[in-house]
């Protein structure tokens, strides 16, 4: 059975763009668990427009399932990761400018910059996984990095404006996750996956993890929002 891994970054978004305590990601982190999610996702982001420092310490301290800490392959987040020692490393490109994610690492490219940052989480015994696009030559060299586990970025399928497109960027996946487990890669999916498109990438077989973040915590909002008004209302109402 593949655990899903909640990304909570976006109970922060909300408490950042007010500047205070609520909501707190760590709150939301434990009630994830307690409905069964088998791990807690943050990305640690260096203009921390989200996740803070502090986040990862108290989640450290407080997640009783996997603590995943996505991050850029920089000596800061190297340093944050061996102190904190997060379950998993998982490095992610990242543009300051971008709303989200927008694409894998380039580990074919940058495999010079990565080599360093991956044998020192390994080396203390952090589990790494590098975040890539569904792209075979990406994953070979993965692999060939040393890298513990690959995520397969689905963003471009989740995107697809068609179905023959979304089908093409399916048969990628699935290539990659085959390619993955030949090399002996624990394979991870995640980015953009929703309650209309995860089960077709699901049904490929073969992916452990499942990290999804948007999508729930957005729900989370519309299906807790019921709850939320009738309590206060009843306060309001004086019952
Ligand atoms: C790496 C990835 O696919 C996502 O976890 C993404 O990094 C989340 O970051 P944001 O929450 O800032 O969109
Ligand atoms: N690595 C993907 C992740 O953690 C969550 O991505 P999203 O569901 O917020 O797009």
């Amino acid at each position: 059975m593949p655990r899903l891994g909640v990304n909570v970054d976006h109970v922060a978004t909300v408490r950042q763009a007010r500047g205070t305590v609520e909501p707190d990601p760590v709150t939301a982190a434990a009630l994830a668990e307690l409905a069964g999610a088998g791990g807690i996702t943050v990305h640690l982001r260096e203009d921390r427009r989200h996740i803070q420092d502090r986040d990862v310490d108290v989640l450290r301290q407080t997640v009783r399932t996997r603590l995943n800490l996505e991050m850029a392959a920089t000596e800061e987040m190297v340093a944050i990761a061996l102190r904190t020692r997060p379950d998993c490393v998982t490095l992610v490109p990242e543009r300051r400018a971008e709303l989200t994610t927008e694409g894998g690492l380039d580990v074919v490219g940058q495999r010079g910059l990565l080599e360093n940052p991956v044998r020192r989480l390994r080396e203390a015994g952090i589990f790494v996984s590098l975040f890539v696009d569904p792209d075979l030559a990406q994953v070979e060299t993965a692999q060939e990095l040393g890298a513990d586990a690959i995520e397969i970025h689905t963003g471009t399928y989740c995107d697809a404006k068609n179905t023959q497109t979304r089908q093409s960027e399916l048969v990628k996946i699935e290539q990659a996750v085959r390619l993955g487990q030949q090399l002996g890669l624990i394979v991870h999916a995640g980015h953009g996956l929703n309650y209309q498109n995860v089960r077709p990438v699901v049904a490929l077989g073969g992916i452990e993890e499942f990290n999804i973040g948007h999508s729930i915590i957005s729900r989370a909002v519309l299906v807790g929002m019921d709850q939320a008004v009738r309590e206060m209302l009843a306060l309001i109402e004086g019952r």
